[in-house]
């Protein structure tokens, strides 16, 4: 039996339309705060495969998505080219020595060496796989990666940012320092997407969630084309396996897309009849409710039916255009994908 997620990422017909959640594994479930607050922080939870396999399943369960996500973060690549990671309670994540110069990034960890030390995300793929194979419910495992821009925001500026001004900076002062971070980044993306493959995962999905800091003339060359480079290199490699592209909220750049990959995933900003016009014929679209809908039922069930009408139940997964917010009810939750599902049978 093929799985359904599968399937709909590979275009391929379906009897619903599978639904599953970005950030599904966190906080807005009272079962994932009891299993962090039993692994003393989040980044030991990352750190712990039998836990991260535990929290990785419970959206399965609790919520009835059609797929599970690794759960992991996409700063512990970063952290283990040498960069190190903390996680600041009510500020984010942290990186004590961002990058400055050529010297920082010559210093940095690079290609296998940094991938091999990524073990513990293998050994929860791993865990995973034979949980969900024995489930025999053909529920699809997503491995994911953060593109080398997003990343490199996090190791340019130190933390979080809402300007970007010294990534920015080195983007127009300094352009080839930021290209010689993206590349080695590249790099350690490729062969870490490529183990997360060998140890079991379906699909991957490449989020860039800061691709909107990039003026759209520019985003090709400090984004897209390395998100490109490592999608090409798996489907290559891995053609049976869907890769899933996410840069978030970048209308103008719809036009430009281009590379070999399944799914593009549409954040909540873009009208997803407009990425259907513009990409719909080349690529499965994946989302795209405002995640804020979900605080009401009825916002919900509206926006799906919009959605489902737009789509037509073909070449489309439901998501949300980005992550859940940690104090959505756990019911709208559900309701949300219960209705994706509803909405989108096929009788
Ligand atoms: C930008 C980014 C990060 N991490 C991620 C992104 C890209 C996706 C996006 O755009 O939302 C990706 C990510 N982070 C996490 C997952 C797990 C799988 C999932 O359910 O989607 C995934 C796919 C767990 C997490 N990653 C983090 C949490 C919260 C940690 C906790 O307090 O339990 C979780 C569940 C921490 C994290 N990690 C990051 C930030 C900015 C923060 C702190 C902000 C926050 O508190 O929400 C970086």
């Amino acid at each position: 039996m093929s799985k359904i997620f599968v399937d709909a990422c590979l275009g391929k017909e379906t009897p619903y339309t599978p639904v599953w959640m970005m950030r599904q594994a966190g906080r807005y479930l009272p079962e994932y705060m009891e299993v962090r607050a039993a692994a003393g922080n989040f980044l030991n939870l990352c750190h712990d495969p039998e836990k991260a396999a535990e929290v990785t399943i419970q959206p399965l369960d609790i919520v009835g998505v059609d797929a599970a996500i690794l759960f992991s973060d996409i700063l512990v690549i970063p952290d283990e080219m040498g960069m190190d990671l903390s996680f600041v309670k009510g500020e984010g994540p942290k990186f004590s020595d961002p990058l400055v110069s050529q010297e920082d990034v010559d210093r940095l960890i690079g290609g296998e060496e940094a991938a091999s030390k990524l073990t513990y995300v293998y050994e929860t793929i791993e865990l995973l796989r034979k949980q969900l194979d024995e489930r025999g419910d053909e529920k699809a495992l997503i491995g994911f990666t953060g593109a080398p821009w997003t990343l490199a925001t996090y190791m340019i500026e130190g933390q979080g940012t809402k300007t970007y001004n010294i990534c920015k900076k080195m983007m127009y002062s300094n352009p080839e320092l930021l290209h010689n971070i993206l590349a080695k980044v590249t790099e350690v993306v490729k062969l870490y997407m490529e183990k997360q493959i060998q140890a079991g995962v379906d699909v991957v999905q490449i989020f860039d969630s800061w691709a909107a800091a990039i003026e759209p003339g520019k985003y090709d060359e400090f984004s897209w084309k390395y998100m490109v480079e490592i999608a090409e290199y798996l489907k290559e490699k891995y053609p049976h396996i869907p890769v899933i592209m996410f840069p978030k909220g970048i209308p103008a750049f719809l036009d430009k897309v281009y590379g070999n990959f399944d799914v593009f995933g549409v954040d909540w900003s873009t009208p997803m009849a407009l990425a259907k016009e513009k990409l719909g014929d080349k690529y499965v679209l994946q989302g795209n409710m405002e995640p804020c809908r979900l605080y009401s039922k009825e916002a919900t069930t509206e926006c799906i039916k919009v959605i489902q009408e737009t789509m037509g139940g073909k070449r489309h997964i439901f998501n949300l255009g980005h992550g859940i917010l940690p104090d959505v009810p756990v019911e709208n939750a559900k309701h949300f994908v219960s209705e994706c599902q509803r909405i989108s049978a096929k009788k």
